[in-house]
């Protein structure tokens, strides 16, 4: 059986504050294998952006393991995780947040070349421009403030300063959720092509089960801190086993379910169980 590219373990992480403890992650085990993509849905406060941050190595969990490769990714720090760093990148719902405000979107795809060293200043414009091409982005968009330019493509500028590391996982949280449906189905295509061109693993958090049922080939349910349903994206969506799911399935605005995409994975098929614990 071939190891999955992203395995956590038994994750815990309890928030304690103004004296009460909340659960963000209780007991979670699941996995991500090279070129798939698994959609992690729920409600608000189930604990996805937790998962999500947990793997970035943004928030420490109380416990549990998190392996990327051979790498106990847990366990690293400094210039190591700074080196893993490229391997996993993230998108977020409001990529300006990040952005300086007066930077351009030269600057911004500039950054992650200069902090990991992958391109000089002379080799930047053309890397810049490639980065561009590579989400549909004209090259004469590199001078524009990244303020100043749509949200779709200011989502499509996030995705190419996280494909500038050339990564083997994206953690897109919420990526697509402040879109209009029709920019929205745009990115979601996006995603799914360049997933196909460079064997990219997503881990795709989203409250909004239609869209994650669009992209992924496996989904994860969770619900207050635990996965509580993990099965094939189909299955999952046509005959769900927790309330959870069965709630999430029944929220789908039926006029509103985006393109289904014929979803096969760039690598082998994917294997195995996105949760131990479901
Ligand atoms: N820094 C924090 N301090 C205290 N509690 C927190 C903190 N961050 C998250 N929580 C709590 O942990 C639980 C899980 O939150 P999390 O943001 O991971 O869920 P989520 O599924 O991503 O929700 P949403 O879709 O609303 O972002 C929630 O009850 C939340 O209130």
């Amino acid at each position: 059986m071939r190891a999955p590219l992203l395995a956590v373990h038994n994750l815990t992480k309890t928030y304690r504050s103004g004296g009460r403890e909340v659960k963000g992650l209780d007991n979670v085990s699941m996995s991500v294998a090279a070129g798939e993509t698994i959609g992690l849905v729920g409600p608000s406060g189930s604990g996805k952006s937790t998962l999500a941050r947990v793997v970035m190595r943004l928030i420490e969990p109380d416990s549990g393991t998190i392996a990327f490769g051979d790498e106990n990714l847990g366990a690293l720090s400094g210039k190591a995780l700074r080196s893993m760093r490229k391997r996993i990148q993230m998108v977020f719902q409001d990529p300006s947040a990040a952005f300086n405000p007066r930077a351009t979107v030269a600057d911004v795809l500039a950054d992650p070349l200069r902090i990991h060293g992958l391109a000089s200043r002379a080799e930047r414009p053309r890397r810049i421009a490639e980065l561009l091409d590579s989400v549909g982005l004209p090259a004469n968009l590199a001078a524009r403030p990244v303020h100043a330019v749509s949200g779709g493509q200011r989502q499509r500028v996030a995705i190419a300063r996280a494909l500038a590391t050339e990564p083997e996982l994206i953690v897109l949280d919420e990526a697509v959720s402040a879109l209009d449906v029709t920019v929205r189905g745009q990115i979601l295509d996006l995603l799914v092509a360049l997933q196909r061109e460079r064997g990219l693993a997503y881990l795709f958090v989203s409250h909004d089960l239609a869209v994650v049922r669009a992209v992924s080939h496996r989904i994860a349910i969770m619900d207050r801190g635990r996965i509580v349903e993990a099965g094939p994206a189909a299955t999952v969506v046509a005959d769900p086993q927790s309330e959870t799911g069965r709630a999430l399935v029944a929220a789908i605005p039926r006029l509103h379910i985006p393109r289904l995409h014929t979803l096969q994975p760039h690598t082998s098929q994917p294997h195995g169980e996105a949760s131990q614990n479901a």
